[in-house]
């Protein structure tokens, strides 16, 4: 069975509706996702709600700015008793490395370290408009393992990728390294802004270690049944 429950992007922007959808999953633990839109306007008082709720979390404010600054940034995350966090590869192997001695000094002695994933090329990134805007001349699963390789050799604990280069990733880089995979769609859900999209079934058959899901869930006219289906896919043996 896999370990992770899938994630639910809470990508709401306030508090009332962030709480008004997680009251239709009753008793239900969730793993849910604060991204920037929720975070920015809750902050920490949101965090400890869903913790109280009983909830996992991931924070995903995708860190990228200078070793210092994101050092600083995730010794103060750390406090926050998340599960999860990330920074974007694209900010280099010193500043994935200070993001990580960050996250340990800030972490509560006897309490575990959240987890630390980078993010490699965006599910809403292209090939094509990798190579025309970033300038990148290889193609985008080398560009993806190149980051991969980074975040592993800076001791992180994983990536954040599509489920598409979930294998890729295996056949180079030694487990236990997780792929978080977002760009998740049911058959027949508007694809909307990601390039690169799987259904929850190939994520699974793909290897990919977590599947996080917003609006496939969100958007839907049952969103409890809907999650349960999908759980129910993501943990068939
Ligand atoms: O880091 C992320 O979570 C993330 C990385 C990425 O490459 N692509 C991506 O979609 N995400 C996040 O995953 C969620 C996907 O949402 P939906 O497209 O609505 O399923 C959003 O909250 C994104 O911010």
């Amino acid at each position: 069975m896999n370990i992770f429950k899938p994630i639910i992007a809470l990508d709401f922007p306030t508090e009332v509706e962030t709480i008004s959808f997680l009251n239709q999953f009753q008793e239900e633990s969730l793993y849910v996702k604060v991204g920037m839109e929720l975070y920015y306007q809750t902050g920490p008082s949101l965090i400890a709600q869903l913790k109280d709720m009983g909830h996992q979390i991931f924070l995903d404010l995708k860190l990228h700015d200078i070793p210092n600054t994101v050092y600083s940034a995730m010794k103060g995350l750390a406090k926050l008793g998340v599960d999860m966090v990330n920074v974007h590869a694209a900010g280099g192997s010193s500043m994935m490395k200070a993001a990580l001695t960050g996250l340990e000094e800030g972490t509560e002695s006897g309490k575990k370290r959240p987890l630390l994933i980078a993010v490699t090329q965006l599910t809403s990134t292209s090939e094509e408009q990798m190579k025309k805007e970033q300038l990148i001349n290889t193609s985008l699963n080398e560009s993806i393992l190149q980051y991969a390789r980074l975040t592993f050799d800076s001791g992180l604990d994983g990536v954040v990728c599509s489920a598409l280069e979930a294998k890729l990733i295996d056949q180079h880089i030694a487990y236990p390294f997780l792929k978080i995979t977002p760009g998740i769609r049911l058959k027949g859900d508007e694809v909307n802004d990601q390039k690169r999209v799987v259904t929850p079934e190939e994520a699974r058959e793909f290897g990919s270690s977590a599947i996080v899901v917003g609006r496939s869930i969100t958007k839907s006219e049952h969103p409890y049944e809907t999650y349960m289906s999908i759980k129910n896919i993501w943990e068939a043996k």
